[in-house]
């Protein structure tokens, strides 16, 4: 198991967690206490970011190359938990509230060519907890596969509720339409079957920009900027957004991988270390995912927030302060 260096040779924590229940949730899932305080699963050398890239000899590169492979098999396996071993995965399957509508659903998903890209029960009941805490009403999905991650945040919305669905494939979205049924929640979900970014900029020039409460983003990797542009215009102020696979499976932190899907990914993990337009969280459950607060009214109001502010939301600023 990978031991953690002592709290003086480490640069700075990752940057504060924003959703402060989000974490919260994650946090009690997860074992070995970390030199700052807070509780994250003992993460691999290959999952290590935050460890500085001059600190690592090649030895632990072609490791964690290795260790990367071994997260994608263990996926495929069904595991999906980056750093942890089959005994805490069953543990925290043991753990998992999951509908059994869902478990029927991932039990066929896993006989399916593909299957590694659900996520994991563990990460669907995050999302389903986020939908409800927001009391989400209007809710977007990016890549839907079979349904798992959909059909888990439709059954957390109440029955006013709708979840836009966005997938390209057809015979995905057959399976997963069979099981919204089967779950009685087919009423909910929109589906749209198209490249989502063009669904995307039909619901805004459909004149529904600010008006979602939650997103998660779980498609294309080479896009996720400009699905992440597109939902920032989609999702009201204090709404979130969440993506999947920004550690995708380790590799984003080792140098020496350098694939267009890894280098799109680590861009845009640092385009949003810097986008002051959000809070983040960059949490390792499942592959990882990111949870962004829109904060719009709070950069506003601190003067350092200049461009892209729609009327809309201008609107909104106005509101609030009166
Ligand atoms: C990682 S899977 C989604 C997994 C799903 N969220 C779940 O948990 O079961 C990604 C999905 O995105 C779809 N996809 C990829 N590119 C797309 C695009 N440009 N437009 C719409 N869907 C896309 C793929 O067909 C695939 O089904």
């Amino acid at each position: 198991m990978h031991r953690f260096a002592s709290a003086s040779s480490l640069p700075p924590p990752p940057p504060a967690v924003a959703v402060a229940v989000a974490a919260a949730a994650v946090a009690a899932r997860f074992g070995s206490a970390t030199p700052w305080g807070s509780r994250a699963l003992s993460l691999t050398t290959a999952t290590c970011a935050w460890r500085r890239p001059h600190m690592r000899s090649s030895s632990a590169s072609a490791s964690s190359s290795s260790a990367a492979a071994a997260a994608v098999e263990e996926a495929r396996q069904g595991r999906k938990q980056l750093g942890a071993t089959p005994q805490i995965f069953e543990y925290l399957l043991d753990n998992v509230r999951e509908h059994p509508v869902l478990r029927e659903l991932r039990e066929e998903t896993a006989t399916m060519r593909g299957s590694q890209m659900q996520v994991s029960p563990a990460q669907a009941q995050l999302l389903a907890m986020l939908t409800q805490i927001l009391g989400a009403q209007r809710c977007i999905e990016v890549g839907v596969y079979t349904g798992y991650s959909s059909l888990a945040v439709a059954l957390a919305l109440p029955e006013s509720g709708i979840l836009v669905a966005c997938e390209k494939d057809e015979r995905c979205l057959e399976v997963a339409k069979k099981y919204y049924r089967r779950a009685g929640v087919a009423h909910k979900v929109h589906v749209k079957h198209a490249l989502a970014a063009d669904s995307l900029n039909s619901l805004i020039d459909c004149g529904e920009a600010n008006s979602y409460d939650f997103a998660f983003i779980d498609a294309d990797k080479r896009m996720y900027e400009e699905y992440y542009e597109l939902l920032l215009k989609l999702v009201r102020v204090g709404g979130l957004i969440v993506i999947d696979n920004v550690l995708w499976y380790g590799r984003v932190a080792d140098p020496l991988v350098n694939d267009l899907k890894t280098i799109s990914i680590r861009n845009f993990n640092k385009k949003l270390m810097e986008d002051n337009r959000v809070n983040i969280s960059m949490v390792p459950i499942g592959d990882g995912m990111t949870i962004f607060a829109a904060v719009w009214l709070l950069t506003i109001a601190h003067g350092s927030y200049g461009e892209q502010v729609n009327e809309l939301q201008m609107g909104c600023f106005m509101l609030a302060s009166h």
